[in-house]
């Protein structure tokens, strides 16, 4: 579903993500991890092709589109709806004042999904909800009457009903207290396991990447220096970066991976 090989972006003339390769198939979790400004989402987004400003090379092939080079059509055709990008907060990027389920409806819409028939929509909508298991009268609601918790399943509902393949997700339980990250967690690994939905997941938290993840990433200053099994890089790190981010979890006190 992804594929990258030496992807190098640069902003100004400086280097801040060079990724040799980056691979994330069908039902398979890759997360990116690294500390603030290490590139991870400079990385995720320029799998879309929303890294505008910046000078890119290299190959990113994502549901079949050669995401550089692609006409901004082909892009239209990856963005939203094959790929969906779920970031930390979303309800920020939701309309205040339309209701979920008219959001969801025009989204689809939007998509050509459901042949713009009322019945074949409100189908759609259901079985979404109910796939991140939302009531499904979270519908009637307006963005902020809603949890940060619920606003994040409800971002990866909207991602199932529009048929996504791929998901990118940026943080996706930073903005969540523990409880609440543990439903979005287990709503991610049902939608992998299940849908066979590839996930590439950018967090600074190992604890969250131990639970989900096959293959770890780690980035420092734009360089991928340690990638391999998330069993083996989080219990048996290589490089001393990786340590030091492994250490500094270890250290909070009752912190486990
Ligand atoms: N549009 C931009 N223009 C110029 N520099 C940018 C732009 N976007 C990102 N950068 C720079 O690229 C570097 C990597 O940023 P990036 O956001 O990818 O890091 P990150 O690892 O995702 O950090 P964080 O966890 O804080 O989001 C940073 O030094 C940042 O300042």
């Amino acid at each position: 579903m992804i594929e990258v090989r030496d992807l190098r972006v640069r902003y100004g003339g400086r280097l801040v993500a060079d990724v040799p390769e980056l691979d994330v198939g069908a039902g398979e979790c890759v997360a990116i991890v690294g500390e603030s400004g290490s590139g991870k989402s400079t990385t995720l987004l320029s799998l879309l092709g929303l890294t505008p400003d910046a000078e890119i090379s290299g190959q990113v092939r994502v549901c079949g589109v050669e995401v550089l080079t692609a006409s901004p059509r082909r892009l239209r055709e990856i963005r939203g709806a094959r790929v969906a990008l779920v970031m930390q907060s979303p309800q920020a990027a939701l309309s205040p004042a339309t209701r979920l389920g008219v959001l969801m409806r025009r989204a689809l819409k939007l998509h050509g999904v459901g042949n713009g028939s009322a019945k074949g929509s409100a189908e759609i909508m259901a079985e979404a909800v109910a796939a991140v298991m939302l009531d499904p009268e979270i519908l009637t609601r307006y963005p902020h009457e809603v949890s940060g918790g619920q606003a994040q399943r409800f971002a990866l509902a909207l991602a199932i009903a529009l048929g996504a393949e791929v998901i990118l997700a940026d943080e996706p339980t930073s903005a969540l207290d523990v409880t609440v990250q543990a439903e979005v967690v287990g709503v991610l690994r049902r939608l992998r396991a299940e849908r066979g939905l590839a996930l590439l997941l950018v967090s600074h938290d190992l604890a969250l990447v131990s639970t989900i993840a096959d293959r770890v990433l780690v980035m420092k200053d734009g360089a991928v220096v340690e990638s391999g099994p998330a069993a083996r890089v989080l219990a048996e790190p290589r490089h001393p970066y990786t340590r030091e981010l492994l250490e500094a979890v270890l250290s909070v006190p009752g912190a486990s991976l």
